[in-house]
């Protein structure tokens, strides 16, 4: 398969600043913790991965954020999936982390956008400022997925929370381009009839329901 005929899923990176987006991301990329990234501005990374034996090209925009406050939302536009990063150490990325889950659902409204919940640092326990159950009730209000992971310590946490949204985004892309018939499951009248009804009698009028489509 070429590079050109792949499908191609584009994730954004967003998070307060110095919450570990780029430690995070660069973690996923090459397994590797390099401790100090270059920040001042965006980063977009190409990436070839295998989802449920697919070969499937991912973007993946590592943003900077020079002013917390500013959504970027021309790069909310661009992406199929987000990876929402804090700090568990750091109460305001929290804040800023619920902010951006609020305003990226406003923004797609419509549209399923799979979304991750990353509480990273999650090696800082002294630190800790945001518990296990802030983020877990986050996720539930947001509907979205959630992981805490130490991209400081391995690279197993980030790489299970990226695998897990790449393979939502790719379910999703694919449903978008399937023709409605596949989309739908779309189902025969004597399969609807005998899903309804338990089973389809065959050549018996008398218990042949009376439907009308
Ligand atoms: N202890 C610990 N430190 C981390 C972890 N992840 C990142 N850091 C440190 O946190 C600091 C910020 O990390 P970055 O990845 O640059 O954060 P960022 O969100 O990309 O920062 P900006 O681009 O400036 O917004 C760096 O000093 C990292 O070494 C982690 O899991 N544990």
């Amino acid at each position: 398969m070429t590079v050109a005929s792949m499908s191609c899923v584009r994730i954004v990176v967003l998070g307060a600043r110095k919450a570990g987006k780029s430690a995070v991301t660069v973690r996923y990329l090459t397994r590797r913790f390099i401790g100090e990234y270059s920040s001042s501005k965006d980063l977009l990374y190409r990436h070839e991965v295998c989802v449920d034996s697919h070969h499937c090209q991912v973007e993946i925009l590592d943003t900077s954020r020079s002013q917390d406050d500013v959504f970027p939302a021309d790069k909310v536009d661009w992406a199929d999936a987000f990876v929402v990063v804090y700090s568990t150490a750091d109460r305001r990325s929290f804040q800023v982390a619920t902010d951006s889950l609020r305003r990226i659902q406003q923004h797609v409204a419509g549209r399923h956008a799979p979304i991750i919940l990353l509480g990273n640092k999650k090696d800082l326990e002294h630190a800790r400022q945001v518990s296990v159950d802030d983020g877990q009730e986050m996720s539930l209000q947001f509907q979205c997925q959630f992981y805490e992971v130490s991209a400081a310590d391995t690279h197993v946490g980030v790489t299970v929370a990226f695998q897990s949204i790449l393979r939502e985004a790719f379910s999703q892309k694919s449903k978008r381009t399937l023709p409605i018939k596949q989309k739908l499951g779309a189902m025969t009248v004597s399969k609807i009839i005998g899903t309804v009804f338990g089973k389809v009698v065959k050549n018996d009028k008398k218990k042949r329901p009376s439907l009308s489509f």
